[in-house]
């Protein structure tokens, strides 16, 4: 197949070099008036990748838009007028709430929603590391993109393990709570993944985890609060050496992705009448950050 791959950060560049090593083309957009670019994993041959060609973008037979969520939207808008209406365009990032613009920017294209808990780190601008091994879970978000389930095979194939879902906001959902959990608390703590699973935290986890499965619940998900918190306590666990990509915001002062995190958690809840206080002194507390990183 023919990729396009908005965003060459390190999402774009593990899936540009899984996607290549299993026979597919790659062509990659970015920010950079840059007709190629290298990348490649550490220790191994890096690869040269076409950039930024128009036509590439017209001949895609699928986009995967691998930017921050606060970046999807100028994102989308910076290749719509090349993109074919029939092309399927994959939304790969944390957090949610950018499904509904999109739809709007792109009314014909089938529209399917991924999340990763693949890890992956750039060492230098072309040189990437696979950090953790995870999985991969896709779903359609409009009519055309439910039938877009051979996309998963396709994922797969490149990097398992990859999924289908019939009701991505499960996972979405699921990935969106252990967000809430583990990026504000390690942003603010500026601690590593597994400090989450010391005692200290437990009357904080219980708190934040109650409030997650309320607003869940209203959604229309069948979930408990012992669910949630174990899920996060499972990741913790198994990503303990790590530091969350909020943890690194906060650390180099870059803004974090809070507003699509525990943002997007306030936004559903308000819409429920349900208080969650633990979640709005966390998000409170990641907005004053950032705002003082633009006041200084
Ligand atoms: N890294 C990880 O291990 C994981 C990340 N995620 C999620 O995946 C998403 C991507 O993360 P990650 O790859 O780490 O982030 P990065 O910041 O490394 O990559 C994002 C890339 O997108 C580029 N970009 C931004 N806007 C545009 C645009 N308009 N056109 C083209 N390129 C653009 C950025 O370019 P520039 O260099 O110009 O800033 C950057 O290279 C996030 O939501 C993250 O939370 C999920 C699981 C694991
Ligand atoms: C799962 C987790 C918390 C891993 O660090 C993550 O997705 C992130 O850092 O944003």
């Amino acid at each position: 197949m023919r990729f396009t791959l908005v965003g060459a950060g390190a999402v774009g560049a593990l899936w540009g070099l899984k996607l290549l090593e299993a026979g597919h083309q790659v062509h990659f957009v970015t920010r950079k008036e840059e007709s190629q670019i290298t990348l490649g994993f550490e220790h191994q041959k890096p690869q040269t990748f076409s950039a930024n060609r128009p036509s590439l973008v017209e001949d895609s037979d699928c986009l995967v838009v691998c930017v921050k969520a606060f970046q999807v939207i100028d994102a989308i808008s910076a290749v719509k007028s090349h993109l074919h209406p029939d092309t399927p365009v994959v939304l790969m990032h944390n957090g949610m709430g950018t499904a509904n613009e999109v739809l709007q920017a792109l009314t014909n294209n089938p529209l399917v929603l991924a999340t990763t808990s693949h890890g992956a780190l750039k060492l230098s601008p072309s040189v990437l590391r696979h950090t953790g091994i995870g999985e991969t879970r896709l779903g359609g978000a409009n009519a055309t993109g439910e039938q877009c389930d051979f996309l998963a095979e396709v994922f797969n194939h490149a990097l398992p393990n990859a999924y289908w879902e019939q009701e991505i906001q499960t996972a979405l959902w699921q990935k969106l709570a252990v967000n809430c959990m583990i990026n504000p608390i390690t942003a603010l703590r500026q601690c590593q993944n597994g400090e989450l699973l010391s005692d200290g935290l437990q009357g904080q986890l219980n708190t934040l985890s109650e409030e997650i499965a309320r607003v869940m619940q209203a959604e229309g998900l069948i979930t408990a609060p012992s669910e949630v918190l174990k899920r996060a306590l499972q990741v913790a666990k198994a990503t303990a050496k790590n530091h969350s990509s909020m943890n690194r915001d906060v650390h180099f002062k870059r803004h974090s992705e809070i507003e699509f995190i525990t943002g997007y958690l306030i936004s559903r809840a308000e819409s429920h009448d349900i208080a969650v206080p633990e979640n709005r002194a966390l998000y409170q507390a990641i907005k004053n950050l950032e705002q003082s990183y633009d006041d200084a």
